[in-house]
């Protein structure tokens, strides 16, 4: 039964994706582990949970842990701050990993790495049990935090001769008055992947979904839309024009219930965690935590229907290998895609391994709601689309002149509750020559 049961690499990303939370929507740790999702700036609640399971002070120790493992001591103190004030208020459980003393010591630590730059000194490291020069390079932080944390840890454990050090080392800083050791405490979040678009990209998700106001913009409007196709004449589809630089669509009611449950159903045996092109190849990334699935249109009815629904209301040809097979996409809590291309940007990406071309145009069907978080995010174009059960965001990847269009850069914002499906066809460039044909300008 092992290999069924969650691993140390599914524990640590589970933890990565509650920093993922804390960051992207900018979430106060302390409403986080009660399942009331505030903001910092905003002291109403962003989402809350109707039936909620608190994490305990050892989930937070275990998140401080992974963060403080990577050297990351802005996320290790807000979550060792998080796991001492827990562990004070309830019994030790012999279930937990770390104890009151354990998340007192690492917070001590945290709080002392914080300052390492105004120090040139040697201190015992808490697990390691060996000297540890601080580095010059670091931000402020606060010793008194880390000296009364290491004394109220000397109260339980009063023969530790490392925290005794630890005292010393802090009370001769203090005593030496340097000016960081007066000065409050300033976290700053870690750079981590540099990632310019970052600020942009966490404005669109935590403004959960802001699409154009149609009625600021003639020009974006909703429609009933046939496409011509005398098989939509009786049932067309409702068209939502979201966007026409990048072209974004929304069709609503784009599936069934009953289809959405069935693509589910099929593709939930091939799910696996979900790969990136990277240079010539794949790859597993951080940039990218789902899992995915590919479904043949031959193997299920559903899904050669869904073709035929996709042909009528493009008018693309979406015959293999013209595009690829249905990818269905599964996002828990904390997953994510951050933003990218969906169209090759270079001459030796697997995507042309079709000898079709480029990937023209996306089709992303929605096929579950999401509680909170998961929306679709076009960082240059500056909107959002929120989770849109059943609907299907259509989107040109590609200028008519067959160069990719950098507006139609997007992203999957974090889950924050539920489990995010989605659906994609990506259409490759041959055979649609005039389906969607190049323009006199060469330019467009
Ligand atoms: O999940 C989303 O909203 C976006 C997914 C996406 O961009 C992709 O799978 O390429
Ligand atoms: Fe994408």
């Amino acid at each position: 039964m092992e290999s069924s049961l969650p691993k140390l690499e599914d524990l640590r990303g589970a933890a990565h994706g509650l920093m993922r939370l804390q960051d992207v929507y900018n979430l106060h740790v302390e409403s986080l582990v009660r399942g009331h999702f505030q903001q910092i700036s905003d002291p109403v609640d962003f989402y809350k949970l109707s039936v909620s399971d608190m994490l305990s002070g050892d989930d937070c120790f275990l998140v401080g842990k992974v963060a403080y493992d990577l050297e990351d001591y802005y996320h290790s103190v807000l979550w060792f701050e998080e796991a001492v004030r827990l562990f004070r208020g309830t019994e030790w459980s012999p279930e937990n990993e770390g104890t009151l003393e354990d998340a007192l010591d690492h917070l001590a630590f945290s709080h002392f790495k914080e300052i390492k730059n105004q120090l040139k000194t040697w201190i015992t490291s808490p697990h390691r049990r060996c000297f540890f020069q601080a580095d010059l390079n670091s931000k402020t932080g606060n010793i008194s935090h880390a000296l009364s944390l290491s004394r109220e840890l000397l109260l339980h454990d009063p023969m530790n001769r490392r925290v005794h050090f630890n005292v010393e080392k802090y009370e001769k800083l203090l005593n030496e008055n340097l000016p960081a050791t007066s000065s409050g405490l300033t976290l700053k979040r870690p750079d981590g992947i540099y990632l310019r678009t970052r600020n942009a990209y966490e404005q669109l998700c935590q403004t959960k979904g802001s699409q154009p106001k149609h009625f600021e913009n003639p020009s974006l409007f909703c429609d009933y839309f046939t496409n011509g196709s005398p098989a939509l004449f009786l049932q067309p589809i409702r068209r939502e024009i979201i966007s026409l630089q990048p072209y974004v669509v929304l069709f609503h009611g784009f599936v069934t219930q009953a289809e959405a449950k069935n693509i589910r159903k099929y593709a939930m045996p091939g799910l696996r965690r979900s790969v990136v092109a990277s240079g010539m190849n794949q790859a597993t990334a951080e940039y990218r935590i789902s899992k995915s699935a590919w479904l043949k249109e031959s193997a299920h009815e559903v899904v050669g229907k869904l073709d035929q629904r996709i042909t009528l209301v493009t008018g693309l040809n979406v015959q293999p290998p013209y595009a690829e097979y249905l990818q269905v996409v599964n996002y828990g809590i904390g997953g994510h895609y951050e933003p990218h291309f969906d169209h090759a940007t270079s001459d030796s990406s697997p995507l042309y391994r079709l000898k079709t071309g480029n990937r023209v145009a996306t089709i992303m069907i929605y096929l579950s709601p999401v509680q909170a978080g998961g929306s679709t995010a076009f960082i240059y174009a500056n909107f959002s689309v929120p989770v849109v059960q059943n609907a299907a965001l259509f989107w040109w990847n590609l200028h008519k002149n067959g160069q990719g269009n950098v507006d139609t850069l997007h992203a999957g914002c974090p889950v924050i509750v539920g489990n995010k499906w989605v659906a994609n066809k990506w259409v490759h460039e041959y055979e649609q020559e005039f389906r969607r044909r190049c323009s006199l300008n060469p330019e467009e």
